[in-house]
């Protein structure tokens, strides 16, 4: 009946924090790596005689390993009429000797410093302070405890720099977008991770990593990439192209605004030619199928609890862009997820 139904999606999303749990356990106890390195399917014995787990524990790695294969990230085969387990193309995503590796993101995405603060939820939506939920819950900014946590830093940045490693993928996809660049600034670009791979694909591209001074002084180039630190919010460096990977999806429009200005500057010695480069979520309900959207709105709301950014529909963008002072603009998807959008001056 309808109550039934109602029930059944109710309890699914009180318990959707299961699944997310269980994967940050198998990507902590390295299952992928060994499954990958056993290079043949695996039994449930070999698998936990490998992982040294007390024979206690083969019943609940087990279950684990029931849930996760229920959700598409193993997959069951015989092996001498012995059922073992084979990694299907999500779990291949958290083997940690691969450049396609997203355990970075699963470790941070899911570690207490990012899920604490929801049990603080009531007390933000109540307060009229203008803060995030993150320094509701915490009295200092997510950047502030980057900043003041070397060990979360890391953390953030191996993140960040894991999903560069997909953007490799999708620079083979639209190499179009930085042909004939002869400088480029990847502003908010952090340790480098997607300017290096700009770097390497385009070596006469002069390069330019920008960020906070304390975030870009310890990193070294090369000939021709360079690290500068500096404010996005007061000025930056000027190239044909600036490249903006997920950094105004953690601003809000005006702050947005703010930085695309500034971007304009940047490239204005280029007159028509210049362009600046977007790298973000586009929320596209209409064509976009509904798993793919519950994942923009939910980063929608990990940005708003804990930035006060937002992700951003086509129509938002266009407006944003229209408002910064850009003439036109073209929206590509990429990476799955992301979309590469192209703003001219
Ligand atoms: O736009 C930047 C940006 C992009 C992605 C993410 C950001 C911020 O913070 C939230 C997040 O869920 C997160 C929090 C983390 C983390 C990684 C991580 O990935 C997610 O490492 C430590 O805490």
């Amino acid at each position: 009946s309808e109550m039934y139904h109602a029930q059944i999606h109710l309890y699914k999303h009180v318990y959707n924090f299961v699944s997310a749990m269980a994967l940050k356990s198998v990507m902590e106890l390295g299952i992928a790596d060994i499954i990958h390195n056993n290079g043949k399917p695996i039994t449930l014995s070999e698998l936990a005689s490998s992982l040294k787990l007390h024979p206690s524990k083969i019943s609940v790695l087990h279950r684990f390993l029931r849930l996760l294969t229920h959700n598409g990230f193993f997959a069951k085969t015989k092996v001498q009429e012995e059922e073992a387990y084979v990694l299907t193309p999500p779990s291949k995503l958290l083997i940690t000797t691969k450049p396609t590796c997203l355990a970075p993101i699963v470790k941070g995405a899911l570690h207490s410093s990012s899920l604490d603060m929801w049990h603080s939820s009531k007390k933000w939506f109540t307060e009229d302070k203008g803060l995030t939920l993150y320094e509701t819950a915490t009295n200092e900014s997510f950047w502030a405890f980057l900043n003041g946590n070397h060990d979360s830093l890391i953390m953030f940045q191996e993140a960040m720099a894991a999903d560069s490693h997909m953007f490799k993928l999708a620079l083979k996809e639209c190499k179009h977008v930085f042909e004939n660049l002869e400088s480029l600034v990847d502003v908010g670009g952090g340790i480098g991770g997607v300017t290096k791979l700009i770097n390497e694909a385009f070596p006469h591209m002069k390069c330019i990593v920008f960020d906070q001074p304390q975030v870009v002084a310890n990193c070294s180039g090369n000939e021709n990439l360079s690290f500068v630190g500096g404010d996005m919010f007061k000025s930056i460096p000027s190239a044909d192209a600036v490249l903006l990977k997920w950094v105004l999806h953690d601003w809000n429009d005006e702050l947005s605004l703010k930085i695309l200005k500034n971007c304009k500057e940047a490239i204005s010695h280029k007159g028509k030619k210049g362009k600046v480069i977007i790298i973000d979520i586009a929320i596209d309900e209409e064509s976009d199928d509904p798993e793919l959207t519950e994942l923009k709105l939910d980063y929608d709301l990990v940005m708003l609890t804990m930035f006060n950014g937002k992700e951003r529909g086509k129509k938002e963008w266009e407006n944003l862009i229209y408002e910064a002072g850009f003439s036109n603009y073209k929206i590509t998807p990429i990476c799955g997820f992301k979309s590469l959008i192209e703003v001219y001056p």
